[in-house]
C-alpha cells in the first residue's frame, strides 16, 4: 500500500480532524504544513536543519527538476530521495501549475501543455503522461496529477471546460501509472470560484477513487472573504477517509481557515520566500527585520519562540546581516519561520486533540494582531 490515511479523530466544533498519513518513507501526522523544496532544496537549509524543525514531509517540483538537472539524471542518482539526502517522505506538485505561472508561451490542448522554459526559452511539453513520467524517475511518495490550476479570473465556460480536461487529465495520468506500491497519485479538484463546478469536479475526481485529494484553484489571488467561502464549500465534500490537500497556502489565518474546515496538508512557498526578504511571522505579527526600529534591539526575534534563531541571536545583529547582504541572514529568518509554521501546525494538532481549536485561533488571533 503506497499512502493511506487513517482518520483519527474529528472535531466536536468543526470540520477539523486529527488523521495519519502513510507513506513508504513513514507516517505523517495531520494536519500538517509541508515546507517547499521546489529544486531538491528548501532554499538556506540542510535537510538535517528541516528534520530537526520537525518537518514530516516536503514538496518538491516536476517543472523545475524536469528542466534542471533533469529527471533522468536524477534517476540515475537513485531517485530524488538519495539525490538531495532527504529520508522522509516527498510529494511533488505535477508541473501543471509551474507551467502556467512560469512557463511563457504556453499553449493548452487536449494533448497536454506546450510551453517555453523560463531558464532558457527552450520549447517543451508536457502531457500527463509525460508529468507521471517524470514523477516516477523522481519516486516521490505522493505525486500529483497534472492539472489547470484555472486562472483567477475566469468565466463560468472557460472554467468548467478547464476542469473538464483536468478531469480527463487526471483519468490519464492513473492509467500511466503502474507501480501503485511505491508512489500514489493524489487527483485535484478544480472548479474556479463556482460552486456547481466544485462539485462536478469533486464528483469527477473523487470517482478515479485516489488515496487523496487536493483542492486547487484558489489562493490564486480573489478575496480572501471568497477564499474562505469557496473553501468552506468544497473541503467538507472531499471524501473523508481520504487525505485532503490545500495547495498554495501558507500564511497563518489561511491555515487556520484551512484546518477548520477539514484539510489535512497545506504547502506554501510564503514562509521560506519572505524570510529571504527579511520579514520574519512572530506570535506578534509580522515582523520587517530591516527597519531602522531594530538597530538596537538586543531581544530575540519572537520572544516566545524557542528555535535555534530565537536561542541564539538578537534582532539586531539579524537586522545587521541583512543590511550587510549577509547568507547567514536567510538562514536565520529561514529557521525561524519554518519553525514557527511548523510549530503552529503541532499546537493546532493539540488543540484539536483537546477539542479547543476555535478558542486557541482566538487567542492566536489577538496576539498576532488580526483582530
Ligand atoms: C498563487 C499561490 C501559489 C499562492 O496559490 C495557488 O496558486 N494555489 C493553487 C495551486 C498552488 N499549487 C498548485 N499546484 C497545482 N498542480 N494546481 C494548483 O491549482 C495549485
Ligand atoms: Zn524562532
Amino acid at each position: 500500500m503506497a499512502v493511506r490515511f487513517e482518520l483519527l479523530k474529528e472535531s466536536s466544533e468543526c470540520n477539523a480532524r486529527l488523521g495519519k498519513l502513510y507513506t513508504p518513507h513513514g507516517v505523517i501526522e495531520t494536519p500538517i504544513f509541508m515546507p517547499v523544496g521546489t529544486r531538491a532544496t528548501v532554499k538556506a537549509m540542510t535537510p538535517e536543519e528541516v528534520k530537526d524543525l520537525g518537518a514530516q514531509i516536503i514538496l518538491s517540483n516536476t517543472y523545475h527538476l524536469y528542466l534542471k538537472p533533469g529527471h533522468k539524471l536524477i534517476e540515475e542518482a537513485g531517485g530524488l530521495h538519495k539525490f538531495m539526502n532527504w529520508d522522509k517522505p516527498i510529494l511533488t506538485d505535477s508541473g501543471g501549475f509551474q507551467v502556467f505561472s512560469l512557463g511563457k508561451l504556453r499553449k493548452i490542448s487536449e494533448e497536454g501543455v506546450e510551453f517555453r522554459s523560463h531558464i532558457d526559452g527552450s520549447k517543451h511539453f508536457i502531457s500527463p503522461e509525460k508529468s507521471i513520467e517524470i514523477q516516477n524517475s523522481l519516486g516521490s511518495d505522493i505525486m500529483m496529477a497534472l492539472d489547470e490550476c484555472t486562472p483567477y479570473p475566469s468565466d463560468y465556460e472557460y472554467t468548467k471546460e478547464s476542469l473538464e480536461r483536468t478531469t480527463r487529465w487526471a483519468k490519464r495520468c492513473k492509467e500511466y501509472h503502474k507501480d501503485w506500491d511505491r508512489q500514489a497519485l493524489f487527483g485535484i479538484v478544480q472548479g474556479g470560484m463556482y460552486k456547481d463546478l466544485r462539485e462536478q469536479s469533486i464528483k469527477e475526481i473523487t470517482d478515479l477513487d485516489l488515496p487523496g485529494y487536493a483542492i486547487g484553484g484558489l489562493s490564486v489571488g480573489e478575496p480572501k472573504e471568497l477564499y474562505r467561502d469557496m473553501l468552506s464549500f468544497t473541503a467538507p465534500k472531499l471524501p473523508k477517509n481520504k487525505a485532503r490537500y490545500l495547495m498554495g497556502v501558507g500564511s497563518p489565518d489561511y491555515l487556520f481557515d484551512a484546518v477548520i474546515s477539514g484539510i489535512d496538508m497545506a504547502d506554501c512557498v510564503l514562509p521560506t520566500r519572505i524570510a529571504r526578504n527579511g520579514t520574519v511571522l512572530t506570535s506578534h505579527g509580522k515582523l520587517v527585520i530591516k527597519n531602522a526600529e531594530y538597530k538596537r534591539d538586543f531581544g530575540k526575534l519572537d520572544p516566545e519562540c524557542d528555535c535555534y534563531t530565537c536561542k541564539n541571536y538578537s534582532r539586531a545583529y539579524i537586522r545587521h546581516l541583512f543590511n550587510v547582504d549577509e547568507i547567514l541572514a536567510a538562514r536565520l529568518a529561514t529557521i525561524h519561520n519554518l519553525y514557527f509554521l511548523i510549530k503552529l501546525m503541532e499546537n493546532i494538532r493539540t488543540a484539536i486533540k483537546e477539542d479547543r481549536l476555535l478558542e486557541y485561533r482566538e487567542q492566536f488571533y489577538k496576539k498576532y494582531g488580526y483582530i
